[in-house]
């Protein structure tokens, strides 16, 4: 990692930084807009900066394939990320979106997508302190062109570009370890379709078990358990605004809704990108949520099947049952919308019900970053901010 050649530059605690408990504040002060760097980073020779518009089909379409060849894959290489575009249009264009936050880089000539990073507004709570953040995601560069130190140049972009509109932290996550974590989560998988997943060597049949006592083992009821549970609304909308913040308030680090409107574009439901449940009382009250997204992977060198369809768990309110029965209530909604299997990190209340739901430890960690900010470390049940 030539000694975070590029984070040893950026304000970030360096790695040896104990962050005393008391201390939660930015690292560098706020830059005066009119000092903040006017024209955009110099990239490579041959390359320009072209934001991309998910509005136009065909630029979707680019930034789709850009991904879906070029983002991430398992240790192993044997699988890779395929979001859809629906679920880019979804996850990058939340109100208050900017065009220029969709930073695309493309070749001279070619004119061919090559790299992107994405920046969305959200309010996040850091301990006791409201900060207006982006989240990134999406960084990605095309694999002809890695270690020619693009990615850097896209960090910087992205930063001049928030930071002109006044904001100056920002929160993402990355499967790499780079100055400097606020926490380290870990993902678990649940099989719904264990043939399948065992045909695709994503899971692998256990030494004393057989595929027929293994399909045994992973089979669930045809319907949830919360007999009122029920897909989300447009006019369930205001109660879940309430639910949901109340119950955010639990974590260390959460997002702030600012409004109805954020929150129903986070959780309405949208076929094959997320899905909400809510459950109902006798008096009309919404006293459980649960919602999942919608994120295929591709399958490499595999003749029989070419896609995994993995659901991952999102945000949820255990009100009036348990959390282990509301998320078994997941995996059964997520299997009957034919999910191959259900991913979740250990953030939240998960790890508790991991053992009993039948959830199995992933590979590889999930690193939490503040940018622009020091705070003490969290533990993974602190965590209550879910990304894409
Ligand atoms: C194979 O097991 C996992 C695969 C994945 C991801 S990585 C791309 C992909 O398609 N995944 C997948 C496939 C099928 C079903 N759900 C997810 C994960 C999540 C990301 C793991 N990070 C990737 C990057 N390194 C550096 C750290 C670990 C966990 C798995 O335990």
């Amino acid at each position: 990692n030539k000694s975070f050649q590029f984070w040893s530059t950026q304000p970030v605690p360096q790695m040896d930084e104990l962050v005393p408990a008391d201390v939660n504040c930015a690292i560098e002060e706020n830059i005066p807009l009119d000092k903040v760097r006017a024209e955009p980073f110099t990239l490579p020779t041959g390359f320009r900066w072209a934001n991309v518009d998910l509005n136009d089909k065909e630029q979707l379409d680019e930034l789709y394939n850009l991904l879906t060849k070029n983002y991430v894959e398992d240790d192993d290489s044997m699988f890779r990320f395929d979001y859809s575009a629906e679920f880019l249009k979804w996850a990058l264009q939340v109100p208050g979106y900017r065009p220029e936050w969709h930073c695309g880089v493309r070749a001279d000539g070619s004119n061919r997508l090559l790299a992107f990073i994405g920046a969305v507004p959200q309010t996040v709570r850091v301990y006791d302190k409201t900060v207006p953040m982006v989240e990134i995601n999406f960084l990605c560069v095309h694999k002809n062109l890695r270690s020619r130190r693009v990615a850097p140049v896209l960090i910087r972009e992205i930063t001049r570009r928030v930071n002109i509109t006044g904001i100056f932290q920002a929160a993402f996550t990355a499967g790499i370890v780079i100055p400097k974590p606020v926490s380290v989560c870990r993902y678990y998988h649940r099989s719904l379709n264990p043939r399948k997943l065992i045909d695709v060597r994503f899971s692998h049949l256990s030494a004393k078990m057989t595929m027929a006592r293994t399909i045994k083992l992973y089979k669930l009821p045809d319907e949830p358990a919360t007999r009122t549970l029920r897909e989300m609304k447009e006019s369930d909308v205001g109660q879940v605004f309430k639910l949901l913040t109340t119950s955010l308030k639990q974590y260390s680090l959460a997002p702030v809704y600012k409004d109805e409107e954020e929150m129903a574009h986070a959780l309405l439901p949208r076929k094959n990108v997320v899905y909400s449940y809510v459950a109902q009382n006798l008096n009309g009250k919404i006293t459980d949520l649960v919602s999942f997204y919608s994120l295929p992977s591709s399958v490499m060198g595999n003749a029989n099947h070419k896609t995994i369809f993995a659901a991952y768990l999102y945000y949820y309110v255990a009100g009036s049952v348990s959390v282990k029965q509301l998320i078994n209530d997941a995996l059964i909604l997520a299997n009957k919308e034919k999910f191959d299997v259900f991913n979740a990190l250990d953030l939240m209340h998960n790890e508790k019900i991991f053992s009993d739901l039948k959830f199995g430890k992933g590979d590889g960690n999930l690193q939490y970053y503040l940018y622009n900010w020091k705070c003490a470390d969290m533990k993974p049940s602190q965590i209550g901010l879910v990304l894409q």
